[in-house]
């Protein structure tokens, strides 16, 4: 039978020949294919027609799972010999087809079922997903998973997609209707494939998806304050998706915004802060200009936490302020103080807040006053303030307000001269005020300042000169104040036992040293530093405390304050002989050293029934810590008898 006229894909006619009977099952499938024809007259061996392969009649014995493999020969299969059917699949197939193979070394196609079953696939497909074919019932969501085919998208007559697949990336073409009216043709191209300029376009696309990621919290708004992009990190931080923010205003998806104020004047805005949903960000928002016109604006997260800046700045400032302090130590400060801001552990909030503050007052010549319980360290900060202002060379003079009695205050704080009274030092005596002359006195225990002397101490204070008892004439002082108090001086002023115009002119820059109680991870640090220094005091690194002991350390309310833990860590150091320092140890030092006991005879009103029990309850308790709660040998160590001991612990509550 003479070749049949077919049409090219140009339009020309063209003659479709008969194919011989040993040609592979594939290959003829794929010729038809091509040509847009379904079936085909086949030679036998002397060279005329056996009879037609028609693809539907061959699919339909594939479904019935009749199917032969693809490389066997056409000829075995067969229909009746007859006249040639008419080219049934219409032109589609063929332009199709032939566009996307004209650019294609490999095309990759499949024939499919209206179940998505794959009835026939090519040599190429086949060799694309080699751990798939032969399979017997391999499905297009088997190639490509999460693949749209099936679904709804596949509603035209033509569908195209991209599909990534194991690195790999498809472009997908389906033609349907194909064959008996529901399967489909489905083409695959590998992108890599693709025309050189179309991948680079991808590519460059790709590329600047990937610049846009990086940028923190991106959005874009056009001219009437409507988002038209956000990037993943944008998202991801307002837990957004990105339907809820492309295509809304922007004033609907954001809090305190200003990106559509922006998009309107042209005006940039950079470095600002925003809250949004009660959290501070530093912002910028940009317009963007093309040919003079504004078409809209980009925003961005510069920084996330604008307390965090906040905290970076005060910190940069504080390490800038303790540089400056070694540099000046360099040069020799005052002999007087000991401590410098570097000594103060301070690691929970209230500390560091407390410290900071002290530490922006140091350098100014305001006067600052330290409040906080007794032992909190309120000398050690006066301390540090003085090293860290300008006067850290000149003196420090201490004047501990409860210690000096009231007919002798005056002459202690401002001195006296030669005979001012009976007992008056020959050539008379500098006051402290005087002595402090250029650089700071401390007034500690201020509240303890009898009234008659506060009178005179606001005189010097608003003056700035003092009177020798006895003198005549006045001398200028050029003085920093610090005072500090364990009272509250309010209340004091209150009850008029304070003056209160002394309390507003000594209340310039007030600190307020929290108890050691409320600060948690300092008596942790404190702790540690403490016991690191006995350590290397007694030459002794192989004692240490359990943690059940350090438990116990951080859980004690410390009336004491700092002074206590110091001291309770150096009597355990000296006391308990064991290497390994268990809770119960401590708890009998902080029996004996606890808050009744730890003042024992520092008061000289003190009576003596309540001495004895201080002194006997600590000697207890440093007994049993030494003998580990042997109360035996703790009894012998006290060279008391057992019962006795039993007695003690009870009536004193020592567990
Ligand atoms: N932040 C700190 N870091 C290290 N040691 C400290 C700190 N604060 C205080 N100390 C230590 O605690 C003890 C008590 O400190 P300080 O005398 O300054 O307290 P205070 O508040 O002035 O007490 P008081 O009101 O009884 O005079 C001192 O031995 C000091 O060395």
């Amino acid at each position: 039978m003479d070749p049949m006229p077919i049409h090219s894909p140009h339009g020309k006619a063209a003659c479709f020949p008969m194919v011989s009977c040993d040609c592979a099952m594939d290959e003829v499938i794929e010729l038809l294919l091509v040509n847009g024809r379904t079936s085909v007259t086949v030679a036998g061996s002397d060279g005329g027609p056996c009879g037609t392969f028609d693809l539907m009649a061959h699919l339909l014995r594939v479904r019935q799972g009749l199917a032969c493999g693809p490389g066997e020969a056409v000829g075995g299969h067969l229909e009746a010999p007859g006249e040639e059917p008419p080219a049934q699949a219409g032109s589609l197939w063929r332009e199709v087809l032939h566009s996307m193979l004209s650019g294609t070394e490999k095309p990759m196609v499949a024939l499919t079922d209206g179940a998505e079953r794959v009835l026939f696939a090519n040599a190429s497909l086949r060799g694309a997903f080699p751990g798939l074919f032969p399979g017997p019932s391999v499905t297009i969501p088997d190639l490509l998973p999460g693949h749209p085919v099936g679904r709804d998208a596949d509603n035209g007559a033509v569908s195209f997609w991209f599909v990534q697949n194991q690195q790999r990336a498809f472009m997908v073409l389906r033609v349907r209707p194909a064959l008996d009216g529901i399967g489909a043709l489905v083409l695959f191209e590998l992108t890599s494939q693709l025309s050189k300029g179309y991948q680079e376009a991808l590519d460059e696309v790709d590329v600047l998806k990937r610049v846009l990621n990086t940028v923190e919290g991106l959005q874009v708004v056009d001219t009437r304050g409507v988002i038209t992009l956000v990037n993943e990190s944008f998202l991801r931080i307002h837990h957004l998706t990105r339907e809820q923010s492309e295509g809304h205003p922007v004033t609907e998806v954001i809090d305190n915004t200003r990106m559509h104020i922006v998009a309107q004047t042209g005006v940039s805005e950079v470095d600002e802060i925003q809250t949004i949903g009660g959290h501070e960000y530093v912002v910028s928002r940009i317009p963007i200009f093309k040919d003079g016109k504004c078409l809209g604006a980009v925003g961005r997260i510069v920084f996330q936490d604008f307390q965090e800046i906040q905290r970076l700045a005060l910190k940069a400032k504080r390490l800038q302020m303790e540089l400056e302090a070694l540099r000046k130590s360099k040069g020799k400060a005052h002999a007087d103080t000991r401590f410098s801001f570097e000594d103060i552990v301070a690691t929970c909030e209230s500390s560091l807040l407390a410290k900071e503050r002290a530490m922006m007052g140091a350098p100014t010549a305001s006067t600052i006053l330290l409040l906080g319980e007794s032992g909190v360290g309120k000398e050690v900060y006066a301390h540090a303030i003085h090293n860290l202002s300008p006067r850290y060379s000149r003196p420090f003079v201490r004047v501990n307000c409860s210690a000096i009695t009231e007919s002798l205050i005056e002459s202690e704080l401002f001195g006296y001269e030669d005979g001012a009274f009976t007992g008056a030092r020959k050539g008379g005596r500098a006051g402290k005020f005087e002595l402090a002359n250029t650089g700071t006195i401390f007034l500690d225990e201020i509240g303890d300042m009898p009234l008659s002397a506060q009178a005179k101490l606001l005189r010097v204070l608003q003056e700035r000169e003092i009177d020798r008892v006895g003198g005549e004439g006045t001398m200028p002082v050029d003085i920093r104040v610090i005072a500090a108090t364990n009272q509250d001086l309010w209340a004091m002023v209150e009850q008029k036992k304070f003056r209160r115009d002394l309390f507003f002119r000594l209340n310039v820059i007030p600190i307020v040293i929290p108890p050691l109680r409320d600060r948690p991870g300092d008596v942790k640090a404190l702790a540690k530093l403490f016991w690191a220094d006995l350590q290397k005091t007694h030459g002794i690194t192989t004692k240490f405390l359990t943690e059940g002991a350090k438990h116990l350390l951080q859980d004690y309310p410390w009336p004491g304050n700092i002074r206590e833990l110091h001291n309770v860590l150096e009597r355990t150091f000296t006391i308990v002989r064991d290497n390994l320092i268990s809770e119960d140890q401590v708890r009998m030092i902080l029996q004996g050293v606890g808050s009744s006991a730890g003042h024992v005879c520092e008061n000289e009103d003190c009576p003596l029934d309540e001495v004895v029990e201080k002194a006997e309850r600590r000697a207890i308790g440093f007994a049993l810590a030494r003998t580990n709660n042997n109360k035996a040998q703790a009894a012998k160590l006290l060279g008391i008898s057992r019962p006795l001991l039993y007695r003690k612990m009870h009536q004193y509550d020592i567990s």
